[in-house]
């Protein structure tokens, strides 16, 4: 596995120049632990590794941090020393959500993808104003967008086609596409993204047919280890981790929990942007913390008993925090998750952080 499989590059390269003479190694984040990382080194070795104070100190906000999908400069420890990462490179493209006017609060899920394929169906998924959400987000990051509009088995061509013009007309940038991942129909079309160096991700709706996707995109053939045949001697075609897969056809998928959590992110925001109509009205409520029930001087009631606010919509409007909250629980529970294994993997190395990062800055404070 060459550098070039994992996506490396020459603008990577020339601005990894520098530290080639310190010795440090270019390594790909595949996953973020919250203390420690997952990295990918050339080869496809994999390795556990912490960030650097200087690193850590040098990032003026959470989006400045090393990231799932990052270029680092690697120094690689000994046997019993850590791997340290020393510097993240330049981004080429920066998958996050952020909300408006707080840079603070940017939150990146995957750095350095080309294609982000955005998966719904002309069913119960569909949304067109989550899609728009998507395509902002996708926008802003400077990869291309793909939707497909799968589950094609279940649904009349004529709807099928719809929602597919539907989501075109949002945007002329996107490329939209009606698939059936479960009959691995129309897939064929992801090949012209596919090409080596090339890293695409995928999001969607819980259920929607991510994980069938990648599967098919997997194939048969596909070995999910690099471990080297007992009987032939010969390495199987090398998928490395679970988070990032280099497929034989080359292209790098780069999936995991984080970076389907947007998909929550986006549902919120739809959710409260969908009622900013309503929102406007109750802005004219007597008092602000009204429940829009019996309270005195509700604008939300009033326009309801005028017939203004259809009943229908003012109830799911009552509901919305309701919604919000279940959303949220969702997402807590999908990160605690993440930070359990995170934890159980990586308890000790936790307790230690704060006094590694000191006692390196004793040994060596001119990497400081
Ligand atoms: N009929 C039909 N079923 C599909 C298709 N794609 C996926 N499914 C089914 O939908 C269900 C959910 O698919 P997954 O691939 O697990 O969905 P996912 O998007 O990975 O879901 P999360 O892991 O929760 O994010 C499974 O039972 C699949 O077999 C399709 O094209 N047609
Ligand atoms: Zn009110």
């Amino acid at each position: 596995m060459t550098l070039e499989d994992l996506g490396w590059n020459d603008a990577f390269a020339a601005e990894f120049k520098p530290f080639i003479k310190k010795g440090w190694v270019p390594a790909r984040l595949i996953r973020d632990n919250k203390i420690t990382y997952g990295a990918l080194l050339e080869g496809g070795k994999e390795l556990e590794v912490i960030m650097s104070g200087k690193v850590y100190h040098d990032a003026e906000s959470d989006a400045e941090l090393p990231a799932v999908g990052d270029w680092v400069a690697l120094d690689v420890g000994g046997d019993d020393e850590d791997s340290v990462i020393r510097a993240r490179l330049s981004r080429q493209t920066c998958f996050s959500r952020k909300l408006p006017g707080k840079s603070s609060e940017e939150q990146v899920m995957a750095a350095n993808v080309s294609v982000v394929v955005v998966v719904t169906d002309a069913g119960s998924d569909f949304n067109p104003r989550r899609m728009e959400r998507y395509f902002m987000l996708i926008e802003r990051s400077k990869a291309k967008a793909v939707v497909l509009v799968n589950k094609s088995d279940l649904f009349p061509d004529d709807l099928n086609q719809s929602a597919k013009e539907e989501i075109q007309a949002l945007t002329a940038e996107a490329d939209v596409y009606i698939t059936s991942a479960a009959k691995n129909e129309g897939l064929e079309v992801l090949k012209k993204y596919l090409a080596p160096g090339v890293s695409i991700t995928i999001v969607g709706s819980s259920g929607v047919g991510k994980s069938t996707l990648v599967n098919q995109l997997l194939g048969d053939e596909w070995q999910w280890t690099s471990e080297v045949n007992e009987l032939t001697g010969k390495g199987r075609h090398t998928t490395t981790a679970r988070e990032l897969l280099v497929l034989e056809e080359g292209g790098i998928l780069i999936d995991n929990p984080g970076i389907r959590e947007v998909q929550m992110w986006t549902d919120e925001t739809t959710l409260r942007e969908s009622f900013a109509d309503i929102d406007e009205i109750a802005a004219q409520c007597k008092f602000h913390d009204c429940k829009h029930g019996t309270d005195k001087g509700c604008a939300i009631r009033v326009a309801v008993e005028s017939g203004e606010l259809p009943h229908d919509r003012y109830e799911s409007y009552l509901k919305l925090e309701d919604e919000v909250a279940q959303l949220k629980k969702r997402r807590e529970k999908r990160k605690m998750n993440v930070e359990r294994r995170a934890k159980r993997d990586h308890k000790v190395k936790a307790r230690n952080l704060a006094d590694r990062i000191d006692y390196e800055k004793r040994q060596r404070p001119e990497r400081y």
